[in-house]
């Protein structure tokens, strides 16, 4: 038989990818294609789901013809996906009702607020492991089913069909209509203890049972493809920040990978039970493969960290390309006193405070723009560690190891930064695309492509590693004055209604 491949969709917020992988873990072909971000009003934003579909298409055909490899060598197909962005469509003739609801999109505030006025925002957390948030699916659906004319009525007579992209891409490869439970877990619909939809939750917000699609496993075979790899498996769905921490084989409790690009995700693997955040963290899913039991974890989001560094290059001109901070920041030994606290649009982890702005504290007559790049960096190690001792106190595991990839990784400076403000050990794979490597693990697992996780386990090799060796009086004396200057941002949107 010819070599066999196994092919990783990746469906992200701004492209959508395909990467071929072949059986040590190594990247044998990428295409990838960006989309439209659509910007109706202020704080909306969308995609146009038949435009991803017709990308993915594209970028699935293109990968394999760069590499002259035939549909027949590949093995399984294998999604990851933008997570919590939102669609409904029509069951017969596959149009969506109306864009797809971005997880940026904060359309949905007075529904979030309106839901946490009687028994808070955490109303819900006990069972899905989620504050109430703009950021989750459940309130984007009740928006689509009050808002967009015919809607409720066309859901209540089993019309329409709900899903993220995971299963927008999976019911048009496979015409079945499933998700996995990483995906199902950031709908806020999700019961964790269950792992089924939870009547509660959807009652309160009045969502019909009838639109939501079949929870199963992240590795397993939901259907075979139709269309140019027609009979081929489809058999893994991860949302991209489980895939990354699959991909990274962090698959013992304590393990944790970071994943540095727009934004960072921290997720940590705390094992087969869910474990309550009390510091700001959500609780969700970690992965499930096949009839295994799920592995469950804590993440932080954190909202902005390679964004700042685009705002530095496109609004303050101080460097021409995102890979130039570094010698920047390079120009000067610190900081100068200078702290940049990126809250642009709010506070995610773990402090989930809407109303911050951002700051830059410090400033003195010395600052140049080598310390201000250079606090930029350092904004990214200090958020992070915000995140990590948040995730020390809820999992009472102190992390040792921080596995990181993303485009943001590639700055040998930042990494050090970072290992120095942790305290921790940090190290970068060989292969720096987890996310579709996650995916592609996940898929092969259940075709059989790879026979178990140990073999995953063995393909990670470290490229980089870096040590600590700040002295830990500076790094005290530095995180206290990055919680001054974080306490400057909270509350600075001052509503209407406190004036
Ligand atoms: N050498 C670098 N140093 C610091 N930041 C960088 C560097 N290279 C890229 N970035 C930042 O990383 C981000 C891109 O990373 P990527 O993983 O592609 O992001 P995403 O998947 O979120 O689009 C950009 O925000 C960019 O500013
Ligand atoms: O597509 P990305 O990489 O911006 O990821 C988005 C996250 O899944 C949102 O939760």
């Amino acid at each position: 038989m010819s070599q066999q491949y196994v092919a990783a969709i990746d469906q992200g917020t701004t492209s959508s990818r395909c990467i071929l992988f072949d059986q040590d873990g190594r990247i044998v072909s990428v295409d990838q294609r960006e989309h439209r971000q659509i910007f109706p009003k202020p704080g909306w934003v969308e995609h146009d789901a038949l435009e991803i579909w017709t990308n993915v298409e594209a970028v699935v055909q293109e990968s394999l013809q760069k590499s002259d490899i035939t549909p027949d060598q590949i093995a399984a197909i294998g999604i990851t996906n933008q997570r919590e962005t939102t669609l409904l469509w029509d069951k017969e003739t596959g149009e969506p009702v109306y864009n797809a609801i971005v997880w940026q999109d904060t359309r949905t505030d007075d529904i979030v607020r309106e839901l946490g006025t009687q028994e808070g925002q955490d109303r819900f957390r006990p069972k899905c492991g989620l504050p109430l948030a703009t950021y989750f699916s459940g309130p984007k659906i009740r928006w689509l089913l009050d808002n967009v004319e015919g809607v409720r009525e066309r859901a209540e007579r089993g019309e329409l069909l709900f899903g993220t992209m995971d299963t927008w891409l999976i019911w048009k490869l496979t015409g079945r209509h499933v998700t996995d439970v990483t995906n199902a877990s950031r709908t806020m619909l999700m019961n964790l203890a269950t792992l089924d939809w939870d009547t509660e939750i959807l009652e309160a917000m009045q969502i019909p049972a009838s639109l939501l699609p079949e929870i199963r496993s992240s590795s397993e075979v939901y259907g075979e493809s139709t269309g140019y790899l027609a009979g081929t498996p489809v058999a893994a769905s991860l949302g991209d920040q489980h895939a990354a921490l699959f991909g990274q084989t962090c698959f013992d409790p304590g393990d944790v990978k970071g994943t540095y690009g727009t934004g960072t995700f921290l997720v940590m693997n705390t094992g087969t039970e869910p474990v309550t955040s009390n510091n700001g963290l959500l609780t969700t899913l970690g992965y499930k493969i096949g009839d295994a039991p799920a592995v469950y974890a804590l993440e932080g989001s954190i909202a902005v960290t390679g964004s700042l560094v685009q705002w530095l290059r496109d609004n303050l001109g101080l460097i021409s390309t995102a890979p130039e901070i570094e010698t920047l920041a390079r120009t000067v030994d610190d900081n100068g006193g200078c702290y940049i606290v990126p809250a642009f649009s709010g506070l995610f982890a773990p402090h989930w405070d809407s109303d911050a702005r951002g700051v830059i504290a410090g400033l003195t007559g010395y600052v140049n723009k080598g310390h201000i790049a250079r606090a930029v960096l350092e904004a990214s190690a200090w958020q992070t560690r915000e995140v990590v001792d948040a995730m020390n106190a809820d999992s009472q595991i102190d992390l040792t190891t921080l596995k990181v990839d993303g485009g943001m990784t590639a700055d040998n400076l930042l990494m050090q930064i970072l290992s120095d403000v942790l305290d921790a050990e940090v190290v970068r794979p060989m292969v720096a695309e987890t996310t579709c490597l996650g995916a592609a693990y996940a898929a092969g697992l259940a075709v059989g492509y790879w026979p178990d996780i140990e073999t995953l386990r063995a393909n990670w090799h470290k490229a980089a590693e870096w040590n600590p060796k700040m002295a830990s009086d500076v790094r005290e004396r530095e995180y206290h004055n990055w919680n001054k200057a974080v306490q400057r941002t909270r509350s600075w949107v001052e509503h209407e209604d406190n004036k």
